[in-house]
């Protein structure tokens, strides 16, 4: 489907634009953010490769001097990038907020998956290290990215609504709950790192994490679980060019691939498995919002059952 008019003619699923009259684009740029819609499991069964690339992956998150993302109706989850180059970026209210601000009545996590950068939010300076997540509460105003001055800066991010305030804080890897799990026999032996949940700090729906494979570990998420109290969102980075993760999705009997490189993310509904396995190790940010809090409420299913 097509949204048209003499100025610009969007493609109204994926937002891209396929054409744009050139005054145009300075009048009314393209909001950053778009929007997509849930997806039946009973619907899901019947997509082709590249419907199911266009519905679930998000492939181009960091765009230079620019916030860029997806706002998911599942759960309302934003899944999105910030990379900022040789200027700020600023959080400003997207159109699906409308709302004055974007953090009006939502909650935000960043992971940086860069260089180390700084994050203002309403006045306080944060320094953010590789790896190391900051969560800002409902009701901030003013929050500004920052170019690294060391490298490139890639903050990767996930917003979900929020009732309650609840105080800014940096978490890092230290400050995490770790957990190691599988084993190298098994292909899957990787350290989670639970950086924004509930017995770290409060929030208000989301949860956010790291996982790390080690070296000749491939798989994650594996045995494979649903859990329909929430949505997740997956980023994989820490992949070279030559590498590519085969993610899987789907109801636990009905599961489909979708191939994905370094710096791509992809939403997996509540009723989908998500797990993957890469062509080499690799590192990946998860994020849920939903109905509890609880990580560990997931319906488990075993290695023999996937079809
Ligand atoms: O619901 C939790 C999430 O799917 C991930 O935390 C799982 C994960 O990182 C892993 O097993 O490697
Ligand atoms: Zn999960």
């Amino acid at each position: 489907m097509v949204i048209e008019n003499e100025k610009i003619l969007v493609d109204a699923f994926s937002n891209k634009i396929l054409y744009c009259a050139n005054d145009y684009i300075e009048l009314e740029m393209k909001n950053p953010v778009s929007t997509r819609y849930s997806s039946h499991p009973g619907d899901f069964k019947k997509y082709s490769t590249s419907e199911i690339r266009e519905k679930f992956l998000i492939e181009d998150i960091f765009q230079p001097n620019q916030l860029t993302g997806v706002y998911s109706m599942e759960d309302r989850l934003i899944v999105g990038g910030i990379h900022p180059v040789d200027q700020p970026v600023v959080l400003r209210a997207i159109e699906q907020n409308k709302a004055e601000f974007f953090l009006e009545r939502r909650e935000i996590g960043i992971v940086n998956v860069g260089a180390p950068t700084q994050i203002t939010a309403d006045g306080v300076q944060y320094e953010l290290g590789h790896k190391e997540a900051l969560y800002i509460g409902k009701g901030v105003q003013d929050v500004v990215f920052h170019p690294s001055q060391t490298g490139p800066t890639y903050l990767y991010f996930n917003s979900a609504p929020a009732h309650q305030a609840y105080p800014t804080k940096k978490i890092s890897t230290r400050e995490a709950e770790v957990v190691t799990l599988g084993s190298l026999e098994n292909s899957n032996h990787r350290t989670i790192y639970k950086l924004l949940v509930n017995s770290v700090l409060e929030t208000c729906q989301l949860q956010m994490g790291m996982t790390e494979l080690k070296p000749g570990s491939v798989w994650n998420t594996m045995p494979s679980h649903t859990h329909d109290r929430r949505m997740e969102a997956y980023f994989y980075f820490d992949l070279n060019e030559q590498n590519a993760v085969a993610h899987f999705m789907g109801q636990p009997d009905e599961t489909r691939v979708v191939w994905m490189k370094n710096h791509q993310a992809v939403i997996s509904p509540p009723w989908s498995i998500h797990s993957g396995s890469g062509t080499s190790n690799y590192t990946f940010i998860w994020g849920m919002a939903g109905e509890n809090l609880d990580y560990s409420d997931m319906d488990a299913v075993k290695v023999t059952e996937l079809r």
